[in-house]
């Protein structure tokens, strides 16, 4: 047990999927894993334990930004032992060629700052996906025919955005898409010897302003969650 997570040693699997919305996390359990069971919901941060195709799956929310994600993957992997973490997130697209509903897998995130900058201070660290999870998560992508991109997004400390300037920027050297949690996760998981990925799916368009309702956000990016249960188990 933790200060976030009430789950008891042996209730987390080594394979964790981590959404930022909690909510994404129980409709992700209960549609895609075999006999979900709830094992954590402090702060209403639900996790679920279940099986896909045999192997024992965790999903659990992470919260929205850097800063909270970074307790629960401290706990997931120095509490419970998770040694395989895959973000299933929303994001907002910043390439013209990157769809609304398309998939993004993220190979780098580029970041202002992280929680860690603390430790890191002047170095620019270059956080990096798993290549062995971004492989295989691009085969089961194309395997299933879903409009998918892979290359370096950014990961913001905020939603409302008033830098457009570095916006510019970002799109004139070819970040994807923009969420809040990657850079934190990818180091987390270097520092600690752990595998990770960010699936992505488009939810908003920085370009055209198209922005799904949060029920689709919740509900409905079901393509993200099997291609991360595929890389996870190739
Ligand atoms: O949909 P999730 O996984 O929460 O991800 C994105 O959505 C939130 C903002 O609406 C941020 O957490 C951002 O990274
Ligand atoms: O535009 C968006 C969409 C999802 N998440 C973000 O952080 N930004």
């Amino acid at each position: 047990m933790t200060p976030h997570i009430s789950a008891q040693p042996g209730d987390i699997a080594e394979t964790v999927l981590l959404p930022g919305d909690p909510r994404r996390a129980k409709w992700a359990a209960e549609t895609f894993l075999d006999s979900p069971r709830l094992v954590n919901e402090v702060r209403g941060m639900f996790g679920f334990t279940g099986t896909w195709k045999g192997n024992e799956v965790t999903i659990h929310g992470t919260g929205m930004g850097m800063p909270s994600l970074s307790i629960y993957v401290n706990e997931l992997i120095r509490e419970y032992g998770a040694r395989t973490l895959i973000r299933i997130g929303s994001a907002g697209a910043m390439q013209p060629q990157v769809k609304v509903r398309d998939v993004v897998l993220a190979m780098t995130s580029t970041t202002l700052s992280t929680p860690s900058r603390g430790i890191l201070r002047e170095l620019n660290y270059a956080p990096c996906a798993d290549y062995g999870l971004l492989a295989a998560a691009h085969a089961a992508a194309a395997a299933k025919g879903v409009g998918t991109h892979v290359g370096g997004i950014y990961s913001s400390d905020v939603f409302y955005d008033e830098r457009p300037d570095l916006n510019e920027q970002m799109q004139r050297h070819g970040i994807l898409a923009v969420e809040m949690e990657t850079a934190e996760l990818y180091t987390l998981a270097a520092r600690h010897d752990a595998r990770a990925l960010s699936v992505l799916t488009i939810s908003d368009h920085l370009l055209t302003e198209e922005a799904l309702p949060p029920e689709d956000r919740e509900r409905s990016f079901g393509d993200m969650v099997e291609i991360a249960l595929e890389a996870a188990f190739a």
